[in-house]
């Protein structure tokens, strides 16, 4: 039985390298339509499930990891930017104030699902306005929940973090690694 990673995300398929790199990619065909009746957390879990059963039904007999995650400020969900506008106005709210980074993650194996729900608090410095349009020019924005990656030039924000450093950059390797185990001890 082999490994799926159910992600487009480069950043995961680098993580979960390090500990082995013995698995494909699939990417699932999920789409990510905010629903307001879900609290951040039920959202976020969600779609984690969402992605990883997805692509288990295409691949019943493999091990499938599913993960998402999402940025909460002040109770509001920041996904990834629509474009740069809206990138500068997240990191603006955010400026001088702290916000928390969730990341869920579902493995599926053998019809068994295994779920996790991690969350990191990121604390930003007073951001000036020079700061955010030079980060903005690199455009690692795009592609990044709450319009930054702290594992690039966005590190220069960041006062603190309380949590898993991977959890921000949308896999908790070490929580993950410990699931995969259990589920293989399981079967
Ligand atoms: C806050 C933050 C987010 N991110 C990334 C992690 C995720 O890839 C991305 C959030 O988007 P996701 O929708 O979780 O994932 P994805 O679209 O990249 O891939 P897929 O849905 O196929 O699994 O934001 C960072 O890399 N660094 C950070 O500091």
């Amino acid at each position: 039985m082999s490994l799926i990673l159910a992600s487009a995300s480069p950043r995961r398929k680098e993580l979960l390298k390090m500990f082995t790199t013995d698995f494909t990619v699939v990417v699932s065909e999920v789409e990510e339509v905010l629903d307001e009746t879900m609290t951040p957390q039920e959202y976020v879990a969600d779609l984690a499930k969402q992605k990883a059963q997805a692509v288990a039904k295409l691949h019943p007999a493999e091990t499938v990891i599913g993960c998402d995650t999402i940025v909460v400020f002040q109770n509001q969900v920041l996904e990834k930017p629509k474009n740069r506008v809206e990138a500068k106005q997240m990191l603006q709210a955010m400026s001088d104030d702290v916000h928390e980074v969730l990341t869920a993650v579902t493995i599926i194996k053998n019809g068994a699902i295994s779920s996790t729900l991690e969350t990191a608090k990121v604390y930003f410095y007073p951001l000036t306005d020079s700061l955010i349009e030079s980060y903005l020019d690199q455009e690692d924005y795009q592609d990044k929940a709450g319009a930054y990656g702290i594992q690039s030039y966005a590190a220069l924000f960041v006062e603190k973090i309380e949590g898993d450093y991977y959890t921000i950059m949308g896999f908790p390797l070490a929580k993950v690694y410990r699931m995969l185990h259990a589920l293989e001890e399981a079967v």
